[in-house]
């Protein structure tokens, strides 16, 4: 940040001595008067374990069985969700970030399936007089599930309200977020080549949550592959942090992105390979060694902490496959720098000014607003929601 040449604060000029305290120039998100973090929500005691899957799954068709298998990750952590304290931290990383460039605009906090519920959240920001709102979720990847659900939820939160709500662009291909990947990968790169000795390369394997193969294929606005943006984009993600690892790092010339958490009937095709049939796959292909990579979550969800970390980490253990797993972005620096940078230039598109916007290379710069066929809930294609425009893909 430049230093000003003089304070915006008080109006005296910074010395010496004071400049410190009197560096940071008053800023703001205009025209939002309020951000709001959009969550999907975990339960957080072992009652509330059964009424957040119904809230979940209903009107989705997932098997009876699926439920209680998930239910019982949920049970094997006491019943609490990881995923609302990540919240609780990544708000108070975002309010630090945002303090310290002057930005005084309050931060909300609202989930799609708990408390807080973010429906009822819209309704204490009319109350204390909010109007046009900036909403950051933390998925980051287009899809029906990762996108267009979170924007029909807003839509049902704020269709009553006297505000306006507006999107951050998706974010996964943001310098910020792949940064705050690479430094776990070579971390966990680190971890395993202390363990086995410096000749290790160890292979990547990106991991995110799997999809039904219908809903991948028409994620995400043209121009896509056949396999869809919500694959391409993780695909992208994955090369940028392998080849930034491989900068740095001995690691394996070949690296993949694979699914976990596979739901639904078994008769419909969701996207693979699962990632316990790639490690049986690697190991029976001779790999010595694996690092885990998240990718899909921005923090440590059940799907990381339960499928990762006690499934693929058992499945390793058993074909005796060195397996280490990579930290998720969480609140890295880099990542919650990121954030802030894509609240500040949302706004800065908002007032019609011109901004950068920094992606990856090969990256695509996400949209702001989607357009109304994008992403389409297969289920309820007429099923309004927020943040979209008019238009073909
Ligand atoms: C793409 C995607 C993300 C990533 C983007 C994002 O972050 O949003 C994501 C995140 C999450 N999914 C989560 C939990 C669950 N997802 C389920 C079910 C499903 N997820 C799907 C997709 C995704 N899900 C789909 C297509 C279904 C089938 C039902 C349907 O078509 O809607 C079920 C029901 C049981 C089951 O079927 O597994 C549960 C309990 C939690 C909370 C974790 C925690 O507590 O830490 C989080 C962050
Ligand atoms: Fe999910």
């Amino acid at each position: 940040m430049p230093e000003p040449t003089s304070n915006p604060v008080s109006g005296t000029v910074p010395t010496a001595t004071d400049s410190a305290a009197t560096t940071v120039e008053q800023a703001d998100l205009a025209p939002y008067d309020a951000v709001l973090l959009l969550s999907f929500g975990g339960p957080e005691r072992p009652e509330d374990v059964v009424p957040f899957l119904e809230n979940v799954t209903r009107g989705r068709g997932i098997p009876r069985e699926r439920l209680a298998e998930v239910g019982e990750h949920y049970f094997l952590f006491g019943g609490r969700s990881p995923i609302n304290d990540q919240c609780r931290e990544l708000l108070a990383a975002l309010r630090t970030e945002l303090d310290g460039r002057g930005i005084d605009l309050p931060v909300f906090w609202g989930n799609r399936n708990w408390d807080p519920y973010v429906g009822e959240v819209a309704r204490e920001m009319e109350a204390a007089g909010h109007r046009r709102v900036l909403v950051l979720t933390t998925s980051a990847y287009p899809s029906y599930s990762s996108c267009r659900q979170y924007r029909e939820n807003l839509y049902d939160a704020f269709a009553d309200t006297a505000i306006t709500v507006e999107k951050i662009r998706h974010y996964a291909d943001h310098p910020g977020f792949v940064t705050a990947s690479v430094d776990a990968t070579v971390a966990a790169v680190d971890g395993l080549v202390a363990e086995l000795g410096a000749g290790v390369r160890p292979r990547l394997v990106f991991v995110t949550h799997s999809i039904p193969t219908a809903m991948a294929e028409t994620a995400g606005p043209p121009p896509k592959s056949p396999a869809g943006g919500y694959v391409d984009w993780h695909r992208l993600v994955a090369s940028a942090v392998t080849r930034r690892v491989a900068d740095v790092r001995a690691i394996a010339d070949d690296h993949d992105v694979v699914y976990c958490s596979r739901s639904g009937p078994p008769t419909q095709p969701w996207l693979e390979p699962d990632v316990n049939d790639h490690l049986t796959a690697l190991s029976a292909a001779g790999e010595r060694a694996v690092v885990a990579v998240p990718i899909g979550f921005v923090s440590d969800h059940m799907e990381v902490i339960f499928d990762l970390d006690t499934e693929a980490a058992e499945t390793a253990r058993q074909l005796g496959l060195p397996f280490a797993r990579a930290a998720t972005a969480g609140t890295h620096p880099a990542f919650v720098t990121a954030l802030v940078d894509l609240l500040v230039e949302r706004a800065a598109v908002a007032r019609g000014e011109q901004v950068e916007q920094p992606v990856v290379a090969g990256g695509t710069v996400g949209r702001y607003a989607c357009l109304s066929g994008c992403c389409p809930n297969l289920r309820q294609p007429d099923r309004p929601a927020l943040c979209q425009v008019a238009g073909a893909l």
